[in-house]
């Protein structure tokens, strides 16, 4: 077996122990349907939300709550990562990204370089956050019973360095995403401090998800974007925008259709948010080929096939490896399935 072959077999046996995955994609997708109540599309029935608050989401497609997460929690958390940043722990399938402003420059201040982490489904304490079972119930109430927590982040928005680089464009997650349907995905996005207008906060426009997949490419932003950053390549700039200013501790959910982004950072200090997406353990997985998803599908394969040293990673595999079941109606009758391992090259 070839070193890369052996690396994949290693790290999808790793995998096994932990969880299940979203099974593979009907053979047709045009052939499933899925039937909503006439009056909610994004949201299912459930004896959490207010009815206030279920038409909030239908309406506008997100839902602020209001400290949610406690401050030992995030406190936790900020540990946890100060821990990762200064090398303290080292987390496997973790991926550390910089600034591209930052990463350029001569002058690197060591863990305050980092402007967010990725994929912490294997540190213990990060991940809680994902477990959390007051964010859960709210999830819940998008995704059903059936839980994967597919996508985590930790963004560690750096003060910005003058070329404007630590601004998020304004884009629909659901461009990273290989999986439907697109009602049962849900961000859960959780203020670890202040966030406010000045130090780059969540910029949404209320209503886009009634839209549909939009083209992302790279903004032209003079002073360079960093990596994977797409921005929706056209979105009406009159559409009316809203700053989320939120509290340490408070959670916003967000649908993957939603367009959003954050400003710079115009402060000294480091914008800090946790954030997890989770979708339907009852989702399936789509191939992209042929659709506005194909140039991201593409960056992520090629990034995951230089980070395992491996010949042939598909984008769907690429989040299969990430998923993690974090709550199900009945574990054992659970009726998720791998999604079968494309075999490396040479294998
Ligand atoms: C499994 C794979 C992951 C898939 C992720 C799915 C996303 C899903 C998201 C879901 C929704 C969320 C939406 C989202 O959040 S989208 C954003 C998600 N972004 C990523 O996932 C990026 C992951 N990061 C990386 O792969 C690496 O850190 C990169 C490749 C960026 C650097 O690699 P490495 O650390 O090894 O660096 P190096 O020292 O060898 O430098 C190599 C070159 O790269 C330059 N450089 C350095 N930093 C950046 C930067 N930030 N931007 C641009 N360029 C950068 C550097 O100057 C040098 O250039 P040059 O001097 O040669 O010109
Ligand atoms: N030229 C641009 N093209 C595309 N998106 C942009 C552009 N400028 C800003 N954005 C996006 O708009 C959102 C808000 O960013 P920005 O930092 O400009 O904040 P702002 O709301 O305009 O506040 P301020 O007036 O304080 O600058 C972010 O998602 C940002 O990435
Ligand atoms: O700046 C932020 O925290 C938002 C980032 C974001 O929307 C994303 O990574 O998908
Ligand atoms: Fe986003
Ligand atoms: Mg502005």
């Amino acid at each position: 077996m070839s070193q890369a072959a052996e690396r994949l077999r290693l790290l999808s046996g790793h995998l096994d122990r932990h969880a299940a995955v979203l099974r593979a994609a009907p053979t047709s997708t045009q052939t499933v349907t899925h039937s909503y109540p006439h009056r909610f599309r994004y949201s299912l029935d459930n004896s959490l939300l207010t009815p206030e608050q279920r038409q909030f989401y239908e309406e506008n497609g997100f839902l602020l709550i209001k400290n949610l997460v406690t401050e030992d929690d995030v406190n936790k958390f900020r540990k946890a990562f100060e821990r990762i940043c200064l090398k303290e722990v080292s987390v496997p399938g973790l991926v550390v990204m910089r600034d591209v402003a930052i990463a350029k420059s001569e002058f690197v201040p060591d863990q305050k370089a980092v402007s967010k982490i990725q994929d912490f489904q294997e540190d213990p304490e990060l991940f809680r956050y994902c477990t959390l079972p007051q964010i859960l119930k709210y999830v819940e109430c998008f995704t059903g019973p059936n839980i994967m927590a597919m996508h985590t982040m930790l963004i560690n928005k750096p003060p910005d360095a003058g070329k404007k680089t630590s601004r998020h464009p304004m884009h629909q997650d659901l461009h990273y995403f290989p999986f439907r349907p697109v009602d049962r995905i849900v961000c859960s996005w959780t203020a670890m401090e202040k966030v406010t207008r000045q130090n780059g906060c969540l910029v949404v426009l209320p209503g886009t998800h009634h839209g549909t997949l939009l083209v992302h490419d790279y903004p032209e932003w003079e002073g360079g974007v960093n990596k994977m950053y797409h921005g929706v390549r056209d979105y009406d700039p009159n559409h009316p925008r809203v700053h989320l200013e939120m509290e340490k501790g408070d959670t916003v959910f967000f649908h993957p259709l939603l367009i959003h982004g954050s400003g710079m950072n115009q402060t000294e200090g480091f914008r800090k948010a946790i954030s997890c997406h989770y979708a339907s353990g009852d989702c399936y997985y789509i191939d992209v080929k042929g659709t506005t998803q194909e140039n991201i599908a593409n960056e992520v394969k090629e990034i995951a096939e230089r980070r395992f040293d491996a010949g042939d990673i598909s984008f769907q595999d690429s989040w299969a490896f990430r998923g993690r079941l974090v709550q199900a109606r009945d574990p054992e009758k659970q009726k998720l399935q791998r999604r079968t391992l494309t075999a490396p090259k040479g294998a």
